[in-house]
C-alpha cells in the first residue's frame, strides 16, 4: 500500500511548521525523511498516524484519504514509532508486544495461536524474546525501542512510520533494523538523522529545510556536498561505501566555524 502526503501544510502555535510538502512513499519502498533540528520532519509524520491533522492538504494511503477513514481502519493498516511511543505503564515485554494486535481484535477478545505466534516471532526478530517476562520500565533504552519495534511489527501495518528508531540503538542494533526494515516489505517512511545510516538503508530520502521539501530522490541524487552545505550548514565529502557503493559522508563544519571563533 502506497503513502502520499499531497500538499500538507501544517500551522502550530500561529506558525507554518509544515509547508506544501508532497511526497511519496510507493508500496514496499522506505524512504528517509531528513533535516535539520526543527525542519518539521515529526510534524509531518504525525499526521500520517493522527496525532495532528494537516491544516491544508491531504495524507492519502492506497489513494484513499486518511481523514475519511476510521481510526479502527487506519491504525489496522499504520503502525507507528515516535518520540511518544513508550509507555509509563509497567507492562511486561511480552504484554507490551501483545498490545499491537488491539487495532484488529474486538473487546477483550483473546490472541489466536497464530497471533501468539506472530508476537514470539516478532520478538524473535527483535532479539527481545529473552526479556519476555521483564516489565518494559526495568529495560535499557535500547531494549525498549526494540520491544517497540516488535509491537509495531505484529501489527501487520500495511505502512510503517518511525521516529528516529535509531535512537538508543546499539550500532548492530542500527543496522540489523534498517536491514528488518528493507526486508519486511513494509511501506515505510522513516525520520532519521544519520545520514550514512539513511543513505544505506532507504530507497529514496526526502530532505526537509524550514518545513518545505527541498529535496527527493535517490540518496545518491540527494545526498551532495551542495545539499548539505546549504541545507546542513556542514562541509561534506561523499565517498562510496568501500563494501556496499552507497554514497558515504564526512562532515566538517565550514572553515570560518572551525574553532567557533
Ligand atoms: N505544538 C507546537 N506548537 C508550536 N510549535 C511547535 C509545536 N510542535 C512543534 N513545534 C515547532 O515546530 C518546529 C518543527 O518541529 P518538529 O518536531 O516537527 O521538527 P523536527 O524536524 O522533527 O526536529 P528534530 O530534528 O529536532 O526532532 C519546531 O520549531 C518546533 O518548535
Amino acid at each position: 500500500m502506497d503513502l502520499r502526503l499531497d500538499e500538507l501544510s501544517v500551522d502550530l502555535g500561529g506558525a507554518r511548521i509544515v509547508r506544501e510538502l508532497t511526497l511519496d512513499v510507493p508500496e514496499g519502498q522506505v524512504v528517509g525523511l531528513v533535516g535539520p533540528n526543527g525542519s518539521g520532519k515529526s510534524t509531518a509524520l504525525r499526521c500520517v498516524y493522527r496525532a495532528l491533522g494537516p491544516s491544508a492538504g491531504r495524507v492519502l494511503l492506497g489513494g484513499e484519504e486518511l481523514s475519511a477513514m476510521s481510526l479502527r481502519h487506519s491504525a489496522q493498516r499504520v503502525a507507528a514509532l515516535t518520540q511518544e511511543s513508550g509507555t509509563d505503564l509497567d507492562f511486561t515485554v511480552e504484554e507490551l508486544v501483545a498490545l499491537g494486535r488491539a487495532p484488529h481484535l474486538r473487546g477483550n477478545q483473546p490472541l489466536s495461536a497464530r497471533e501468539r505466534d506472530l508476537c514470539r516471532d516478532s520478538m524473535e526478530l527483535l532479539d527481545v524474546a529473552h526479556l519476555a517476562g521483564r516489565g518494559v520500565l526495568e529495560l535499557s533504552g535500547g531494549e525498549r525501542q526494540r520491544v517497540l519495534v516488535a509491537r509495531a511489527l505484529v501489527q501487520e501495518p500495511r505502512v510503517l512510520v518511525l521516529d528516529e528508531p535509531t535512537n538508543h540503538l546499539d550500532v548492530r542494533h542500527q543496522l540489523e533494523l534498517l536491514s528488518l526494515l528493507r526486508a519486511a516489505g513494509v511501506t515505510v517512511l522513516v525520520v532519521l538523522h544519520d545520514l550514512n545510516l539513511a543513505a544505506s538503508a532507504c530507497d529514496l530520502i526526502g530532505v526537509l529545510s524550514e518545513g518545505a521539501l527541498v529535496d527527493a530522490g535517490s540518496p545518491k541524487e540527494v545526498l551532495t556536498p551542495a545539499l548539505l552545505r546549504e541545507v546542513f550548514g556542514v562541509e561534506a565529502s561523499v565517498v562510496p561505501h568501500p563494501l556496499t557503493g552507497d554514497p558515504q559522508l564526512l562532515y566538517q563544519l565550514p572553515p570560518a566555524r572551525k574553532g567557533l571563533r
